[in-house]
């Protein structure tokens, strides 16, 4: 079941376009996500969907709703995570979360909430003395304060170190696994790869496509490498009499072998089979970067 469809979104500013044509569909209990370069028009589109700019042309539905014309409507089943934060930096932790779940009829157990998004600890602190990392959980928390069936999130990890990030990660899996649907907007291609069941691929305003991220890198032809150093010598004809096997190269002691499909698999078996061990075993895969380099001559970074 499809939760938002967007056809043909068209937004400018003044005379500058901003989103040319973009359509696409989420479905309910997905973590779709849209990625793309900077200025592609990402949070743009996102924008229209939540009701906070109105489109020149194309038709929006979020959960049945019109977002132009039922706006109160819209936001009992959509929670937005903006991209810059607008909180004072003296509000405290527990005050924004009471005065957000202030503006809802039936506003989620916010201090139930809070333990969720792992800030318990800091219900009394002022949002200015938050860490990035915390900032971001609490824009998650604010966003889920409605009791969204629908999640926007824009540029959520951006600033964020590794560490963070992946916290961040794995916050967005528990609400998505706690049954919201996740628009997720992001320029990082590791945290699209990571979190995404499917992908809107956007350059300069429009689609350049949408599938899976494993859908996404087939695309491009699919190619990997296996890298390992055989606990003994191998002869070639064990890999290259698989089908998976394209290519066999040799530095040093490592073996490259270069193919398509279950690659690893097929290659680790052969080896098994003739009690060879792989050691420091590597899988090159083509990524969504190649993806969009292929899709539309450009670098997604
Ligand atoms: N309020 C605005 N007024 C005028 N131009 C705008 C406005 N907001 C965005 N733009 C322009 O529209 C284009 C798309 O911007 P948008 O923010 O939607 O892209 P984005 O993909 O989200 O990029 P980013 O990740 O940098 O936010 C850009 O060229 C941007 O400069």
């Amino acid at each position: 079941m499809n939760v938002i469809e967007v056809k043909n979104l068209h937004k400018r500013y003044k005379d500058h376009v901003a989103v040319e044509d973009v359509s696409f569909e989420v479905r309910a209990g997905e973590i779709f996500g849209i990625l793309g370069p900077n200025g592609a028009g990402k949070t743009t589109t996102v924008e229209c969907v939540s009701g906070l700019r109105v489109p020149d042309g194309g038709t929006l539905r979020v959960a049945g709703i019109d977002p132009v014309q039922d706006r109160d409507g819209l936001r009992r089943v959509l929670g937005v995570q903006l991209q810059s934060s607008a909180l004072p930096e003296k509000i405290k932790v527990w005050e924004a979360l009471d005065l957000y779940a202030s503006f809802y009829q039936d506003p989620a157990d916010w201090p139930e909430l809070l333990e969720r998004v792992g800030l318990g600890a800091k219900r009394d602190a002022m949002f200015g003395k938050l860490s990035g990392g915390q900032r971001q959980r609490l824009s998650v928390a604010l966003a889920l304060v409605g009791k969204p069936r629908i999640a926007v999130l824009d540029e959520l990890t951006t600033g964020l170190d590794p560490q963070a990030r992946r916290d961040t990660w794995e916050l967005v899996e528990q609400v998505r696994d706690s049954g919201v649907t996740i628009v997720l907007v992001t320029h990082f291609m590791e945290e699209a790869e990571r979190l995404c069941d499917r992908i809107a691929l956007i350059d300069s305003g429009r689609v350049a496509a949408i599938d899976s991220p494993a859908g996404l890198v087939a695309r491009v032809g699919g190619e990997q490498k296996v890298r390992f150093r055989p606990s003994a010598p191998v002869a070639d004809s064990v890999l290259t009499s698989l089908p998976e096997v394209k290519e066999i190269s040799r530095t040093g002691d490592q073996v490259v072998v270069t193919g398509i499909g279950n690659l690893a698999p097929a290659v680790t078996l052969a080896l098994a089979e003739q009690r060879i061990v792989p050691n420091d075993l590597r899988i090159e895969q083509a990524t969504l970067d190649d993806a969009f380099l292929a899709l539309t001559g450009r670098k997604l970074a």
